[in-house]
């Protein structure tokens, strides 16, 4: 904790609908690849925190998992991530598409922000695609009649526009305190796991459908060798049934070299060292809706 005169502090939870922009905002706002962003609905698992510190003022976003009708105890731990970060922040920022009716899911947290004393702001993410000007301001009236946000405001995650008018704001509500992380940090989260999302995120990429949201990636290895020129690691990835194991390693163990590949020259930016990457693929039946498994891969209870 780095405690000086003059220095502020806030907790800024982003929450929103699946694939709305909530990681890939994270990642902008932080300017580092942080939280793994794809396509795909419910990339992101766990929470995960991301630090800013601007002059004299620290920043701490959480990261969650898109809210949605859980259908496996995972959801339901995903969905119960959700409601606790927004308990533990200063300040809530709820993301929204800017077009389109809201889901069931974010019409009950909108009524969870409305009854929590905690201040919310709405973003409107992607306003690179409004097909014109006048539509975001359609968007900012549909949300103001939520009666749930002090402020709107509209962003482009992916073209970093909007940003700083977003710190601007959640500077003024930051309180006077210390900095809870070291000025240069930018995550709370153990490089382990960093790597760990890194070769979901390709899973995710490369395997199609349902498949890669029944898979779990573990590292089970991670050390430096003793002339640090090189850093082993081993890497289990885990599926729900055995023809998916099947597919993860594919013809001849194409698509997993494929994964390892691209996986390690992410953590070869990442780590800024060379890395030797060793992946695994083991089958766990079900584990998505097993506990002991579910605990042993640190989801959230
Ligand atoms: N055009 C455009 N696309 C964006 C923007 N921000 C995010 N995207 C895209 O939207 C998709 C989802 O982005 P994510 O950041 O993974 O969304 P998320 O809300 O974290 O998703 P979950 O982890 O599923 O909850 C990706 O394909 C992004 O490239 C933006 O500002 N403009």
């Amino acid at each position: 904790m780095t405690s000086s005169t003059g220095t502020k502090s806030l907790f800024a939870a982003i929450v929103g609908r699946p694939n709305v922009g909530k990681s890939s905002l994270l990642n902008a706002l932080i300017g580092e690849k942080l939280a793994i962003v794809t396509s795909k609905p419910q990339t992101t698992r766990t929470r995960i925190t991301g630090v800013l510190t601007r002059g004299q003022t620290q920043f701490v976003f959480l990261d969650t998992p898109g809210i949605h009708q859980p259908r496996t105890k995972l959801g339901k731990r995903m969905v119960k991530t959700v409601e606790e970060t927004v308990d533990d922040g200063d300040v809530t920022l709820m993301v929204f598409e800017p077009y389109g009716e809201l889901t069931e899911a974010e019409a009950d947290l909108v009524r969870e922000i409305r009854a929590s004393r905690t201040p919310a702001f709405a973003v409107i993410n992607k306003t690179d695609c409004l097909k014109k000007d006048a539509d975001l301001q359609t968007r900012v009236q549909f949300l103001e009649a939520l009666g749930a946000f002090q402020k709107i405001l509209g962003v482009s995650a992916a073209k970093r526009e909007g940003l700083d008018a977003l710190l601007d704001l959640l500077e003024g509500c930051a309180a006077p305190g210390p900095h809870y992380f070291p000025d240069d940090a930018y995550t709370d989260l153990p490089e382990k796991a960093i790597v760990a999302e890194l070769v979901r995120e390709k899973l995710l990429l490369y395997l199609r459908d349902e498949l890669p949201h029944g898979t779990a990636v573990s590292v089970e290895r991670f050390h430096e060798r003793e002339d640090g020129g090189l850093i082993d690691i081993e890497v289990t990835i885990f599926c729900e049934k055995k023809s998916h194991k099947g597919m993860v390693i594919g013809k001849g163990g194409a698509m997993l070299k494929k994964i390892a590949s691209a996986a390690r020259a992410d953590c070869e930016d990442f780590l800024g060292q060379r890395v030797n990457l060793q992946c695994w693929v083991k089958v766990k039946d079900d584990w998505r809706d097993n506990d002991f498994y579910l605990n042993n891969f640190g989801f959230r209870q």
